[in-house]
């Protein structure tokens, strides 16, 4: 199913007429479901509104929210300037949930939002990965010859930047995708594009320009939704299941690692991610937020992201992290949720 949904998006990117994309039934199957669960785990919080609120960075049309929509079908979208108010509306109780975009194909890690992520007490829920083309907007009537800069999200820009080159625009950086549309119509920009959805185009009504704008065909990001509650959503089922950890410590990463691999594979548990984060990646000691110890934060030379297949109920699971306790290292699970193989795609 997954090939096919990636083929079908795969073979419409030269077309030059592009139907906005809706929500076709068959791929929210499992997030009917999925949502139904986190929305019973969630009750408490819920009461009277028996839709969840899901808070996302951007202005409505922006990727983030086809993917909160696209994950949690029944949902009502709450738009947030930045990243921070995203987890500032879950805290405060705005929202129930929100929705991070946390690595890429092309860029890999975004590690400013999953370092929020390890220093907040949030926990994940379920991931989404989105196929995500950008195209070339700009008000109506105006023609790529008039044109002198382009705006878009940065990692849009930073996906975008050979074609960028090649049309021999400035660009400048704003909060989100659909931001920058909402800023070409307010300010009715003529010499300005955005980098955006077809979806956000037929939002705002402005013309596309140019499709496939991304550098490399194939570019999946892949979104995480959080969660301020442990909700206990995937833990009991054996198959299609994915726990995310982090381990942190203060020296021997190399030890650390082999440990890690080690503890996994003579299990037979598969990795799906296995990254190193250190301070010198970021300029600055990583911070984690230490669960067991009241919630205070902790500074850390290095961490590993350990993403692998299973539950933490699973008793290998259980043994696996019992031996890594052993080391002189801080584990924290981050959320143990169903796994999405099926990738979906929005132009
Ligand atoms: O700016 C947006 O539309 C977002 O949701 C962030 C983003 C940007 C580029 C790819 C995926 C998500």
């Amino acid at each position: 199913m997954a090939e096919m949904l990636i083929n079908q998006t795969m073979s419409t990117t030269k077309r030059t007429h592009f139907q906005v994309p809706s929500l076709p039934a068959f791929r929210t199957v499992n997030y009917r479901r999925n949502y139904v669960k986190i929305l019973n785990s969630l009750n408490g919080s819920v009461q009277n509104s028996r839709k969840l609120r899901v808070a996302y960075q951007g202005a409505p049309g922006a990727y983030s929210e086809f993917a909160a929509k696209t994950a949690c079908p029944e949902s009502v979208t709450i738009p947030c300037r930045a990243v921070i108010n995203v987890i500032s509306a879950i805290e405060t109780g705005r929202a129930d949930l929100a929705i991070l975009a946390v690595e890429s194909t092309m860029e890999g890690t975004a590690v400013r939002n999953y370092d929020l992520l390890l220093q907040r007490d949030l926990c994940i829920v379920q991931e989404i990965n989105l196929f995500v083309q950008y195209c070339l907007l700009a008000m109506p009537g105006v023609t790529k010859s008039e044109l002198k800069r382009v705006i878009s999200h940065p990692m849009a820009l930073a996906h975008c930047g050979r074609s960028l080159a090649e049309l021999g625009l400035d660009h400048q950086a704003v909060d989100d995708t659909a931001g920058a549309v909402e800023l070409l119509l307010s300010n009715r920009m003529l010499d300005t594009a955005a980098i955006a959805s077809t979806r956000a185009a037929a939002l705002y009504g402005l013309d596309v320009l140019a499709h496939g704008l991304q550098d490399e065909s194939w570019n999946v990001t892949r979104f995480l939704i959080l969660s301020k509650n442990n909700p206990k959503i995937a833990k009991k089922r054996k198959v299609g299941v994915k726990t995310s950890m982090v381990v942190a410590h203060h020296s021997g990463t190399l030890d650390v690692l082999l440990k890690v691999l080690s503890t996994f594979s003579s299990r037979k548990i598969s990795l799906t991610k296995l990254e190193v984060n250190s301070s010198s990646n970021n300029n600055g000691p990583v911070k984690v937020l230490d669960a067991h110890e009241g919630g205070s934060i902790k500074e850390y030379p290095c961490v590993l992201h350990v993403d692998f297949e299973g539950s933490v109920d699973d008793q290998k699971v259980k043994d696996a992290i019992a031996e890594l306790s052993d080391l002189p290292v801080y584990v924290r699970i981050l959320g143990c949720y169903s796994a999405d193989p099926t990738i979906y795609g929005l132009q």
